[in-house]
């Protein structure tokens, strides 16, 4: 059970030329830990979570390879409009159950996400964002995917809540893959996988407790220093232009 990128490229045609969106990603995710992408705005992440999961553009060009052994679940990146307001949670995870033919009930899928069942007979108005994110969690493993990807599982919750769903997300990776994109660096615990990307290159990867406290290249090293308890360093290059961006582009050329 593995998720694999072999040099993943996607070009994205605009009425300039092509958006260079991601570019010649290798990437591996395995069971026991989960692996997060993080990077600047634009820089490719949710580009790369939509050629995991098939959610890409009709018009997209893509080269290399993406391989998966089993299904994929999908946390979208807004849990706020994942699901229909009309209806209450639970009718909505017995649908997604069925249509998935998946072994668990909606029960004990919020049981896996750590959610009580009288979530079950809520509308999504009525969970806070941290239950509604666990709720889309919940769904995405409703047809016991071997692999997730979460698409800024963290963004809409504050700092105690998006731990929370950190620690849930690194214990679903126990037994499957789990691929989460964030903007949110703080959010991203030691004991996983990292890979840092820009303009469209994942530039470094390893253990997040390696790469964090040690960066070896030069901008995931200006993307801590840009971090508040780091000094708020802005960051000295500006992103490219991804339109037609050269093949020898860098970070600071
Ligand atoms: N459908 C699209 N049409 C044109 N360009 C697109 C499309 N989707 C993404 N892009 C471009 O591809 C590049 C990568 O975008 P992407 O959304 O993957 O980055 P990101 O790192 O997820 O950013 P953010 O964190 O802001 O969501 C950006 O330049 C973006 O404008």
């Amino acid at each position: 059970m593995t998720l694999l990128l072999e040099r993943l490229s996607v070009r994205i045609p605009v009425e300039r030329g092509e958006v260079h969106a991601v570019t010649e990603a290798d990437l591996i995710a395995v069971p026991g830990r989960p692996h997060f992408v993080i990077g600047g705005s634009g820089s490719g992440k949710s580009t790369l979570c939509a050629a995991i999961t098939g959610m890409l553009p009709a018009s997209a060009r893509v080269t290399g390879c993406v391989k998966v052994s089993g299904a994929i679940g999908v946390v979208p990146q807004s849990a706020m409009t994942c699901f229909t307001p009309v209806r209450r949670l639970g009718k909505q995870l017995a649908e997604t159950v069925r249509c998935l033919r998946g072994e668990r009930g909606p029960r004990e899928l919020l049981d896996l996400v750590g959610l009580e069942a009288d979530a079950l007979g809520k509308y999504p108005h009525e969970l806070s964002g941290g239950m509604l994110q666990r709720a889309a969690i919940a769904a995405a493993l409703a047809g016991d995917p071997a692999v997730v990807v979460a698409d800024e599982p963290t963004s809409a919750l504050d700092r105690e809540r998006a731990h929370a769903v950190v620690s849930l997300l690194t214990e679903l990776a126990a037994s499957r893959v789990v691929l989460a994109a964030t903007h949110d660096i703080e959010a991203v615990p030691g004991e996983a996988d990292l890979s840092v990307m820009f303009a469209s290159r994942i530039v470094e990867t390893g253990p997040a407790a390696e790469v964090l406290a040690a960066p070896r290249n030069p901008y995931t090293r200006d993307l801590l220093a840009a971090l508040p308890e780091n000094g708020l360093h802005p960051l000295p290059f500006p992103t490219p232009d991804l339109v037609d961006l050269p093949g020898d582009y860098r970070y600071g050329s």
